[in-house]
């Protein structure tokens, strides 16, 4: 496995830095789209979704670059072994040093059920019993098959995560809004203020909300913090500790501390440690977009990401879409000192 070059180490980093002071800082788009009528075309490029057949123009040719940008930063990401690294993020590698992981989201969108594995060990047939839990509770708690502790149906469902057990799930159901159960009030719970579950809360029913405790280690204190006080909540009204079953659902690795919580193994939506916090919208940490806007559609959403990744896998660097976008991410941040970038549709 590569190791990772400190990258202004790096010949194409150095080039890049001369680069950046002789184009100057008073580039002016208007004039480069004057010199150069094919501009737009060369700096553009044409995702085909092979999911939906759909396909989604990626325009960069507003940006600060010229043909040398472009050049020299595809050669940085060359340098810096991009794609030998990529191949052993396909391939289950431990590219993950400080924690010693694959980092292998990738195989929870393997909607074509490509053969995976980590440590010599397929992972294949464990994200599809996980898939299947999903489409199996989530089919029943949308149809009213699911029932609370007073034989009601759920209308609320209350997430309660941080970081990438709350952000991912916030951002795609805001995204996909358009197909979601609109009948479904959608509450994400991230703050250690009280405030924020108070207000959650105030607008649940405890007949008929459903919780989502949503941490992949199980042990971060704003989400236990949170998901205790929720209990308290809950039990004030419905008493019995049995009906817990009913209404809180885990997503998270730690078995142990999710029956500690109180609750069920069964109600427990696993995965595995090579998925990053910040990717893990893609695995039982999405129940809650599954939940809103139906298995199917989250069926399509990871079919859409499985395309993008077999993109991002095949395509040179010149042409490929994730890259070009990253290696803008680096031009910005590291070369003009920006602090935001916009990507606007
Ligand atoms: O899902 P957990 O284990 O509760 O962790 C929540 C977040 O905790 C933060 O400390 C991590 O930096 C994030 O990556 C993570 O998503």
């Amino acid at each position: 496995m590569p190791g990772f070059a400190q990258a202004n180490d790096l010949q194409a980093w150095q080039q890049l830095q001369s680069h950046h002071s002789e184009l100057g800082k008073n580039i002016v788009l208007k004039e480069y789209f004057e010199e150069d009528p094919q501009r737009f075309e060369r700096f553009s490029r044409t995702f085909h979704n092979e999911a939906d057949k759909s396909e989604t123009l990626f325009d960069f040719s507003k940006n600060f670059i010229t043909d040398e940008t472009l050049k020299l930063l595809v050669q940085l990401a060359k340098e810096a072994k991009l794609e030998e690294l990529r191949d052993d993020m396909f391939a289950g590698k431990k590219i993950n040093f400080t924690e010693n992981r694959a980092v292998y989201h990738v195989a929870l969108r393997n909607v074509t059920n490509q053969p995976m594995e980590v440590d010599g060990k397929s992972v294949v047939e464990g994200v599809n019993e996980v898939l299947e839990h999903m489409k199996e509770f989530s089919e029943q708690v949308r149809s009213g098959k699911w029932k609370g502790y007073t034989g009601k149906k759920m209308n609320t469902i209350v997430n309660i995560g941080i970081g990438g057990s709350d952000l991912g799930p916030v951002m795609v159901s805001e995204a996909l809004k358009p197909y979601g159960d609109r009948n479904l009030k959608l509450h994400f719970v991230s703050n250690i203020d009280g405030t924020h579950m108070a207000e959650a809360l105030r607008d649940s029913d405890p007949e008929t909300t459903l919780f989502l405790v949503a941490s992949k280690t199980f042990t971060t204190a704003e989400t236990t913090t949170n998901a205790n006080t929720a209990k308290n909540w809950f039990l004030g009204h419905a008493k019995e500790a049995s009906h817990i079953a009913k209404h809180f659902v885990a997503l998270s690795t730690n078995e142990e501390e999710v029956t500690k919580f109180g609750i069920d193994k069964k109600n427990m939506f696993g995965f595995s440690d090579w998925v990053g916090g910040r990717y893990s919208v893609w695995s039982a940490i999405g129940l809650s977009v599954c939940l809103f806007i139906g298995f199917d559609n989250f069926h399509e959403f990871l079919a859409g990401a499985h395309s993008m990744d077999k993109h991002f896998k095949e395509t040179p660097l010149e042409e490929n879409i994730p890259v070009l976008g990253g290696l803008l991410s680096v031009w910005y941040s590291d070369f003009f000192g920006a602090q935001t970038h916009l990507v606007s549709p």
